[in-house]
């Protein structure tokens, strides 16, 4: 009997609605009403959606080459972003660039970019300094985007603290905040002149004026400023010898630049949340940070000794994966879960429901870092978490991610204790990552001393 495709809603007007209006929500109705292979249409496509970890890991790393980004989604980012590591369909284009940036993120250039991030984070505990001694509220998530921001800014292309790094991040905090803005509700396309979409053309054009300056400025001067763009001009495709062209390195770190800091900005303010609001995890971070720390400013060795807080981190990636909703297209006919994937389908897969998989994860919603003790991962199937996907586009900045949030964290908590300003839930909200849908304000109590 020949195979039938995945079921689904078939209100075509009522799924555009509340897939507009509610995403997550909108896909946990349709995976428990269907099951783990469903499908919905959206706009023209009919899109098949994906939580079961195997039927993931066969699209991302089974059969990845019958599977590219030539998908809906895909081509709204390389309008946005242009086209570069993170963006491009596939093929051979996405091999020679990967070929040419992976050596920039070994771990000897991880570790020279570890400086960069402590010179960025020094000068941002000072201001966290003033704001604790004056019993401030910190407003987290813009918080972290700035400090991330800078963090990327500076070891991508040596941006310095200064006149030009602070245009720089207001102008990429207003493209943040239209973009979210019009992912909510994109009623026009970008192209028309709203005041919104002005602002937002207009921030564009600054962030690549200063791409434009600091790429000139290395070209210039062919100093190793031990920052990934010095690397990348001088890299060559060690199979064809090729070079990145001028635009291709404006591309590439453009998208580095997305990719590399508002998912880490979201993943530490939901640390902060989580820490907050479970007063006995944020104990046992503290305690190992005291414990494995010499007392002095925490560095890259330091980070291998925070087995603890690194599977902090990594519980709080499973409830709040960045990549919430991912996809691909199928290049060839395929076979899922018993069901039959058309040539040319959209494949949605979703890492948020993958992580609460119920084969996978007792009580999924319970935040429990113990989950990720080297005993319990390897218990675990592997496939059932990825919160830097897998297969072959697997994230290429994920040491330097992991790196910099735990710098990030043993620094501040060598410092201070964390304070929720209210004890109020806080859900996610899905747009291009997944941060916070309110803010989430702290207090910064110093060591040793209680919240007034
Ligand atoms: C917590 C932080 C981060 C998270 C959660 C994250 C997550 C991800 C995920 C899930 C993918 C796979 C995308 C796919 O399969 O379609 C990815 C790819 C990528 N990430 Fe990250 N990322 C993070 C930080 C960074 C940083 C810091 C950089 C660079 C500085 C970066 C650069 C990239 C690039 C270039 C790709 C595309 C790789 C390829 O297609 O070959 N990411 N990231």
């Amino acid at each position: 009997m020949p195979l039938s495709t995945p079921p689904g809603p078939a209100n075509f007007v009522r799924t555009m609605l509340t897939y507009q209006k509610a995403p997550l929500a909108f896909l946990t109705n349709v995976l428990d009403t269907y099951g783990d292979v469903a499908s919905f249409r959206l706009a023209t496509n009919r899109v098949v959606l994906l939580r079961h970890p195997h039927h993931i890991r066969r699209v991302l790393q089974q059969k990845s080459g019958t599977y590219d980004r030539s998908s809906m989604p895909y081509k709204m980012s390389r309008t946005l972003f242009g086209r570069g590591l993170a963006t491009v369909e596939g093929g051979e284009e996405w091999r020679s660039m990967r070929r040419m940036m992976q050596p920039s993120f070994h771990y000897q250039r991880v570790a020279s970019m570890a400086e960069h991030m402590q010179a960025v984070i020094r000068t941002r505990l000072e201001r966290w300094d003033e704001m604790a001694a004056a019993g401030e509220v910190i407003d987290t998530a813009p918080e972290m985007r700035s400090l991330t921001l800078r963090v990327v800014a500076r070891a991508l292309f040596a941006l310095e603290e200064g006149e030009i790094c602070d245009r720089f991040a207001t102008a990429i905090d207003t493209i943040d905040h239209e973009l979210s803005a019009w992912m909510q509700f994109p009623l026009l396309p970008l192209s028309v002149p709203t005041a919104g979409h002005r602002r937002y053309w207009a921030s564009r054009t600054i962030v690549e004026e200063i791409i434009d300056y600091v790429i000139t400025q290395h070209l210039t001067d062919q100093v190793d400023r031990g920052d990934l763009l010095s690397l990348l001009i001088m890299t060559e495709d060690e199979e064809t010898g090729a070079r990145l062209t001028d635009e291709q390195l404006r591309d590439q770190v453009m998208i580095m630049l997305w990719a590399g800091h508002e998912t880490g900005a979201n993943v530490l303010t939901w640390t902060w949340y989580r820490l907050g609001a479970h007063p006995e995890v944020q104990q046992r971070v503290l305690r190992e940070i005291d414990d494995e720390l010499d007392g002095g400013e925490p560095t890259l060795a330091d980070c291998s000794k925070l087995t603890y807080t690194r599977s902090v981190l990594d519980e709080v990636q499973r409830l709040y994966p960045q990549q919430w909703l991912a996809s691909r297209r199928a290049l060839q006919e395929d076979e899922i879960g018993g069901y039959r994937i058309p040539e040319g389908t959209d494949i949605f897969f979703s890492p948020y429901h993958a992580h609460r998989h119920p084969e996978f994860w007792d009580d999924p919603e319970e935040f429990r870092p113990d989950r990720f003790t080297t005993e319990e991962v390897a218990k675990r199937d592997r496939s059932a978490y990825l919160p830097f996907g897998s297969g072959p586009h697997l994230c290429i900045g994920n040491q330097f991610a992991m790196t910099e949030m735990l710098l990030v964290l043993a620094s501040t908590l060598r410092r201070y204790r964390i304070e929720l300003e209210s004890q109020e839930p806080v859900a996610p909200r899905p747009l291009l990552t997944l941060g916070p849908e309110k803010p989430v304000r702290v207090r910064l109590v110093p060591r040793g001393r209680s919240a007034s």
